[in-house]
């Protein structure tokens, strides 16, 4: 079931109708806005926004301008046949990371699919706090390290695998902290242009650059007084982490195409999941800043580091899922126990992901090991009872590092008569990308990370491969972060 909104912009076209009534049908809240209304007065409960009718790119950029959302929190649905929208079909928008093409006549499943796709909004008024949950050493660590810091305005830098809860972590410590009334504003680094990541840390005069149609607050100016979390800090270009330090440093900065420098009171939380420590050694991130920013390192334990939590992260997205109107799943002890031999690539998101796609398929149900997906279900079969074999029970006593990892430790013997070994490497690299893609619910940018190469590279692999359908529609493009073109 639809769980937010969902923006029509420009009243007037047919297709706004067309879309509008699509929306009412799925069952979503659709409401309607043209340029002449003041944007204070639409509740920014949405994170879809639909163009239509509206006169070229120009007017659309001044009206997404004036909503004054943060652009990767906002998806642009778009026809693809605007003939006035060839900036916006074609993925260019300051004011909108992302962007879907849809073609008319509509198609209910193909807008389903594409307004899915809308990021959640970071500032949900209405949506109850998610809890960060484990009673484990590992995860009790990270409590303690949260409590400890929160009342300080120290830079907290949280390291960690994909998945882990980084960005959990960081509004946890915010939470905690005197500034918990004010703002928490998070940017994903890696995922914005490094063209416009200036303009969306410090914000923009009107006429700036081609594109700035209107004056606009950058990240620093919205979190004033609060806390600016900056994830997937190790992806930020070198120029800009100079532009980062000075604001560090002085606690100054200038809108891009103003010369007035603003103060700024803002505590910055860091995260990322690469190895900063040898990307400084390598130059591609700079050691000052470094410094800056690990006054406080903080290390999320992968999930294979606390498994002994994974209950209760089930019993926490089951509550989710109700809070969203959906079912809740259950797992056998089978399960369970298999579950523990998984490698979890994409941690905590991973098992996230996990029990919202059994509990679509087995509603209310108990979720038996036989009923995993092949990949959780462990590496050595499974008794008629649902019990683990031994061999299997003796995995769990492995250390964490060894752990889980499945199929990757088996050893691969030569075949008598020899193997193509260029096509067996590929087959195992299609595996992998497909199990990445899968993960990471197609989206590139993350598979990308999570096989430890640059988004370019995989979309390469992806062309290579024939694989692009296995991506997020067109999230398989060339451009960088994850606009859509
Ligand atoms: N300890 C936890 N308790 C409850 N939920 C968690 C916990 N850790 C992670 N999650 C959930 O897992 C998902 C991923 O968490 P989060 O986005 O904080 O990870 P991340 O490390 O910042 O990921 P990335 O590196 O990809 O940005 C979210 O849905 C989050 O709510």
């Amino acid at each position: 079931m639809p769980n937010s909104n969902v923006l029509i912009i420009e009243s007037n076209g047919t297709r706004a109708d067309i879309v509008t009534s699509a929306m009412q049908f799925m069952g979503y809240v659709p409401q309607r806005w043209d340029a002449s209304v003041p944007a204070d007065s639409i509740t920014h409960d949405w994170r879809a926004v639909y163009v239509g009718g509206i006169e070229d790119d120009e007017a659309c950029e001044q009206a997404l301008a004036s909503l004054d959302m943060p652009a990767d929190q906002v998806l642009v649905l778009v026809g693809a046949d605007s003939p006035q929208l060839q900036r916006l079909t074609r993925g260019g928008s300051t004011y909108a990371a992302q962007i879907e093409v849809l073609d008319f006549p509509l198609r209910y499943e193909r807008l389903a699919e594409a307004v899915r796709r809308a990021p959640t909004p970071r500032v949900a008024p209405s949506a109850a706090p998610l809890k960060l949950v484990g009673g484990s050493t590992a995860m009790g660590r990270v409590n303690a390290l949260i409590r400890q810091v929160s009342p300080f305005d120290s830079s907290v830098l949280v390291l960690g695998e994909s998945g882990t809860g980084k960005e959990m972590v960081a509004r946890a410590i915010h939470d905690c902290s005197p500034r918990r009334d004010k703002p928490f504003v998070a940017i994903n680094c890696g995922a914005i242009p490094a063209e416009l990541l200036e303009s969306e840390l410090f914000g923009h005069e009107k006429g700036a650059f081609t594109g700035a149609i209107s004056t606009r607050k950058g990240r620093f100016e919205m979190a004033e007084g609060g806390t600016l979390f900056l994830d997937e800090i190790g992806d930020m270009s070198l120029p800009m982490q100079v532009k980062l330090l000075r604001v560090l440093q002085e606690r100054m900065y200038e809108r891009v195409g103003s010369n007035r420098t603003q103060r700024c009171d803002v505590r910055i939380i860091a995260a990322t999941h690469r190895n900063l420590e040898s990307a400084t050694a390598e130059g591609r991130f700079r050691e000052d800043l470094y410094y800056r920013l690990s006054v406080f390192p903080l290390e999320m334990p992968s999930l294979r580091e606390h498994l002994d939590d994974m209950p209760e992260l089930i019993s926490e997205f089951n509550q989710r899922l109700q809070r969203r109107g959906l079912n809740i799943v259950r797992f056998s002890t089978s399960a369970l126990q298999a579950m523990r031999q998984h490698t979890w690539p994409g941690n905590v998101r991973e098992l996230s992901n996990l029990v919202e796609r059994l509990a679509i398929l087995y509603p209310n149900g108990e979720v038996r090991a036989n009923d995993l997906p092949e990949k959780y279900r462990g590496v050595q079969p499974i008794d008629e009872g649902g019990s683990i074999l031994r061999a299997m029970l003796d995995g769990q006593n492995k250390p964490a590092s060894a752990q889980g990892r499945g199929l990757m430790d088996t050893e691969v013997l030569l075949p008598e008569g020899g193997v193509d070994l260029k096509d067996h490497l590929a087959d195992i690299e299609v595996g992998l990308i497909r199990q990445a893609l899968d993960i990471t619910d197609g989206v590139v940018a993350h598979a990308a990370k999570l096989l430890h190469m640059q988004r370019t590279t995989l979309v390469e692999k992806l062309r290579k491969y024939g694989l692009q359908a296995c991506a997020r529609a067109n999230d398989a493009s060339p451009q960088s972060g994850t606009a859509v073109a």
